[in-house]
């Protein structure tokens, strides 16, 4: 079932009267999160639970330090709404003692969700203003890690090992981090091309994305006109599911699509389907769905001959006459070890 929960929409930082009402027409559904206690030694000093942020404490911040002018080119659109934060954070299963990649805290009430729930947050935010903004919200906060970077640029790994190496018991199997973001609508295929691959560090990923998007990534399907190689690579990586769609008029200001949360849980790498290369696998698939209506005899031309191809497809019990849209994420599997047996 889709939920939808929905604010009145707000195309611009409003006057006060304007914010009242605002505040008494939004629907909000609130959830109960227990939370209290940290990590290590830092538990006794942050046993406050900190109040979690709605529309006035979203345009509050925005109007700190000067007015903050939300920037179209980095997708800046808070959300108003503390109940889809929450949603976010467990759709993660996020639980104290987690360390949690945040993209792009904004004025930081997700981040402000993360850490009630007892998540040490590795927060990476491209906007130096917003970077000086948390760092102003979230100052002697001995969980929150923030690094002033572009996500797409961003060494992951180098700043997650260390905390992921604290939070594992000696002796134990290390932890794996987690994602969890409301991320600008223009990079979210980047961000999942990224982190989708990273199963030895993250178990799971939780990304608000525009609603169109995510169901295109999660329920396209063999035959249909939104099937395409990111949908391979997604259930190559990923199980993927849509959990909830999330109305425009949750953010400041208003996109012009609706949003929705959807979750990834990651394959360890044992797990993946078995190529001996997924470089060479996934070059494969991007060649045959780069001429989507051609039969692969003809878009593979330039790796096998049409005849080797039609051999191969003929092998693994498939049509020599079949187009990439035609095939599931096993056949191609199948179809890339036949032909690298050549
Ligand atoms: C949709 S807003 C979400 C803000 C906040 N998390 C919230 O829910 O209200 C996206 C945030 O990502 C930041 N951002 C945009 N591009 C980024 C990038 N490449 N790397 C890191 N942060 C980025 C923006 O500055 C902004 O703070």
């Amino acid at each position: 079932m889709l939920l939808s929960v929905r604010v009145a929409s707000r195309p611009s930082l409003p006057p006060a009267a304007e914010r009242r009402r605002a505040s008494s027409t939004r629907r909000v559904v609130l959830r109960s999160v227990h939370t209290t206690s940290v990590d290590g030694g830092a538990a006794s000093k942050e046993k406050k639970r900190r109040p979690t942020d709605d529309y006035h404490a979203t345009v509050r911040s925005l109007n700190s330090r000067g007015r903050h002018v939300p920037k179209k080119s980095l997708g800046q659109h808070y959300m108003l709404n503390s109940s889809i934060n929450e949603e976010l954070s467990s759709a993660a299963d996020v639980e104290e003692g987690d360390v949690v990649l945040e993209i792009g805290p904004g004025t930081g009430s997700l981040t402000n969700t993360l850490l009630n729930s007892g998540a040490t947050v590795v927060a990476v935010e491209k906007d130096p203003r917003m970077a000086a903004l948390i760092k102003d919200r979230f100052g002697c906060t001995e969980r929150l890690k923030l690094i002033q970077e572009d996500i797409t640029k961003c060494h992951i790994v180098s700043h997650l090992g260390p905390l992921l190496q604290n939070q594992t018991p000696e002796g134990h199997k290390q932890k794996l981090a987690k994602v969890v973001a409301n991320i600008p609508f223009n990079i979210s295929t980047e961000v999942v091309k990224l982190l989708l691959p990273m199963g030895n560090t993250f178990s799971i990923v939780v990304l608000l994305l525009q609603d169109e998007a995510a169901a295109r990534l999660v329920d396209a399907s063999v035959e249909t006109p939104e099937y395409r190689s990111i949908n391979i690579f997604v259930n190559f990586y990923s199980d993927p599911e849509y959990k909830l769609k999330v109305g425009r008029t949750n953010f400041f200001p208003q996109p012009k699509f609706d949003a929705a949360i959807v979750r990834f849980e990651l394959k360890q790498i044992s797990e993946y389907p078995p190529v001996a290369s997924p470089k060479s696998f996934f070059s494969l698939v991007n060649s045959a769905f780069n001429g989507k209506r051609k039969m692969l005899r003809k878009s593979l031309h330039h790796l096998c001959s049409p005849t080797e191809i039609e051999s191969a497809l003929d092998s693994i019990g498939l049509p020599t006459t079949s187009r990439p849209s035609e095939l599931t994420l096993d056949d191609f599997v199948r179809l890339h070890n036949n032909l690298v047996k050549l």
